[in-house]
Parts: structure tokens; sequence; C-alpha cells
């Protein structure tokens, strides 16, 4: 038997204790209605889900309770999430009556890699709408830009992103400068879930080839296609040796649904709206007293992660100003040098 890798299930009893130990266990793939989950002893294949249970979805990442009826497996309860990646399906866009369907990606991710190539076009509009579909509050958000190969256009798209997010963590990370490769190892924290998610052809599955190269008994294991390389069809979780975390990876999509992309006083509507009764005029729902929109997330009529986007923005707006000026303040030297 393989010898057992640790995919969360301990880190999880500790953090919720007096759980039944000996049922607990992480879904770490999905293939339709049948899933392998990692006990902490062992990696179970072809768990289906118990009869009572048959209306619900589990996902890659979430912890769970099983049990063994006769010689099956099956997922009898959810256990509670930290926090769901998903976003906009691009499929049920499409159909007339749904405008917008939720798509969960994956669950109870620590650090999430949205990786960009060098060599597709970019846009700020296209990493806006990553940023607003991804974003939230307790989970560390990372650039991957991959293909850093293309030295120019690396450049140009850190400097765009920058202008507008200077805070916004951008790694450059190219297959043909190993160091680049290391950064990224080092930068994955051990014993949390990482994700990588973008869109296909960035690049995804040669990272994840080299991140996981040295550990072929595990790359074998996973592997699905028969085929000496590994690529992504479902979304799946990988155990790292090297750092002792774990990373999903999730199969690469075509675009990131536009339903999402908005402007800013749409989508903030309702936190403006709330802003009018704060007692500061001009309140940053940040940590002033009497702030009325904090006073909704507390009282749960607002989601954190809307406030968190509604600061992303914010600082987005601020960074522009700041910008802004600075060009005004050196168009102001240049004309008093004259
Ligand atoms: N120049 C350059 N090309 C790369 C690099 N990484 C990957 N590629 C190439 O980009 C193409 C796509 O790479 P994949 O790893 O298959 O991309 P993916 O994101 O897994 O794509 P999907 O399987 O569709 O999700 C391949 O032809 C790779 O050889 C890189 O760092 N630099
Ligand atoms: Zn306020």
């Amino acid at each position: 038997m393989l010898e057992q890798k640790n995919f969360g299930v301990k880190n999880f009893i500790m953090k919720n204790p007096g759980s039944t130990i000996e049922n607990i266990a992480r879904v770490i793939q999905k293939n339709n209605h049948l899933y392998t989950i990692a006990t902490l002893e062992q990696i179970i294949f072809q768990v289906s889900v118990a009869h009572k249970r048959i209306d619900k979805d589990f996902y890659v990442g979430d912890f769970v309770l099983f049990n063994q009826q006769g010689d099956e497996y099956v997922l009898e309860e959810l256990l509670e999430r930290e926090n769901i990646i998903s976003k906009a399906s691009s499929h049920a866009a499409k159909s007339y009556h749904v405008s917008c369907y939720e798509q969960i990606l994956a669950t109870n991710v620590d650090q999430l890699y949205i990786v960009i190539a060098a060599d597709q076009r970019f846009t700020l509009s296209k990493f806006e709408r990553y940023m607003m579909t991804f974003h939230q509050e307790y989970v560390e958000l990372a650039i991957l830009l991959s293909k850093a190969d293309y030295e120019e256009e690396t450049r140009e798209i850190i400097e765009t992103i920058h202008l507008s997010y200077p805070d916004v963590k951008i790694m450059p990370v190219s297959m043909h400068k190993p160091e680049t490769i290391q950064q990224v190892k080092d930068s994955l924290r051990s014993r949390r879930t990482a994700m990588f998610i973008g869109a296909s052809g960035v690049g995804k599955s040669t990272l994840v080839n080299d991140l996981t190269s040295s550990h072929s008994e595990y790359t074998n294991l996973v592997r699905t296609d028969g085929k000496g390389k590994h690529t992504t069809t479902v979304t799946k979780m990988l155990y790292l040796d090297e750092t002792d975390s774990v990373l999903i990876d999730s199969p690469g999509f075509k675009t990131i649904s536009t339903t999402k992309e908005m402007d800013g006083s749409i989508l903030f509507a309702e936190i403006q709206h709330l802003g009018e009764q704060c007692k500061f005029s001009d309140c940053t729902h940040n940590h002033e007293p009497g702030c009325a929109v904090i006073q909704a997330v507390e009282d749960g009529d607002l989601s954190a992660d809307q406030l968190g986007r509604y600061a992303l923005y914010e600082k987005k707006l601020r960074g522009q100003q700041k910008h802004e000026n600075k060009k005004q303040m050196k168009k102001q030297k240049i004309t008093l040098k004259k």
C-alpha cells in the first residue's frame, strides 16, 4: 500500500476536537458521481454517495464522514466548509433562463493561484474578472504569470497590474527557469491546501508536472490517461512531498463568464446604500465606529467576501488616483523647469 500522505485530515481533526476520527476523510478526486477520498490511513477509490444523501454534491477539498456498507464505501455527511472556490458556470450562462449559475470548483482552500500566461492576450478587465470572481477574505491569492520566458510581455503585464493593484502578489514562472519553479515551491505552505486555476493552455499541467516530477510514485498513481504526461481532465488533489502540502489542480476553462463583469457602482450598490447610514460620511467601512456596513456583515446581512471585494475595488481607485497625481506632478515639474 502507498505510504499515507497527509491530505489535511489530521489538521481538520485537530481543529475540530471531538470529531469521530475513524470516519473522517477528504475528497481528493471526483469523477461524475464517484469519489476518491483520503482518510488518515488510506486512499479509497470508487466511493459513492449514501442513498439518503443522494441529493447532495460533494467537491474536491470537502471533509466528509463516510461509512462502509458491505464492501462498498459511501459518503454520509458533509462537514462544514471554510470556503468555496466557485465561478459562474459558462454552461448555464448560455441557457436563456438561467443567467448566472454558481459552479463550485473546490472547497477549503488556503492559497489560491490564478495562472495567467504571458503569451496570451492580456487585458486588465480580464484580470479584474478573475479578481472579482476569486478574491475572498481568508484565501491567500497570488497570480502565477506563466511562460515568463516571454520576458517583454511579462514585464508589461506586471506593470499594468501593479499600476492599478500595487498590492497584488505576482510570481513570474517559466519551465525554462528552474529558479522560478523553486519560488513557487517556496511559497507553498506546509499542511495547507493550494489550488491552481486558469484558462486552458496557460501551462498549468507543465507546472504541476514540474512540481511533482521528483515524486513519480504518486504521479503514476494519479495518471489516468495512460500517457507519459500528466494532463488535467478532472479536478484532483495532489500531495507534494517536498512541501508536505496539497495542491488542487483543476481543468483549464475557456473563459470566465462575463456575468460578473460589472462596474463597481452596480456591483457594490448594496454597500454604497448601507454606507449612507454610517456615522462618518467618509467612512471606509474598514474599522470605523458606527459603520453600518460592518454592522451588516456582523448581522449576517452582507457577506464578508463582498465587503472584501469592495475594499479591493476601492484600493484600485485609490491606486489609479495616486498614479494620476504623480503624472500631474511630473507635468508641473517639467513646466516649472522651462
Ligand atoms: N514558452 C513556454 N511555454 C510553455 C511554458 N509552460 C508551458 N508551455 C507550453 O504551453 C502549452 C500548454 O501547456 P500545458 O501545460 O499543456 O497547459 P495547460 O494549462 O495544462 O492546458 P490545459 O491542459 O488545457 O488546461 C504547451 O505547448 C507547453 O509546452 C513555459 O514556461 N514557457
Ligand atoms: Zn462604514
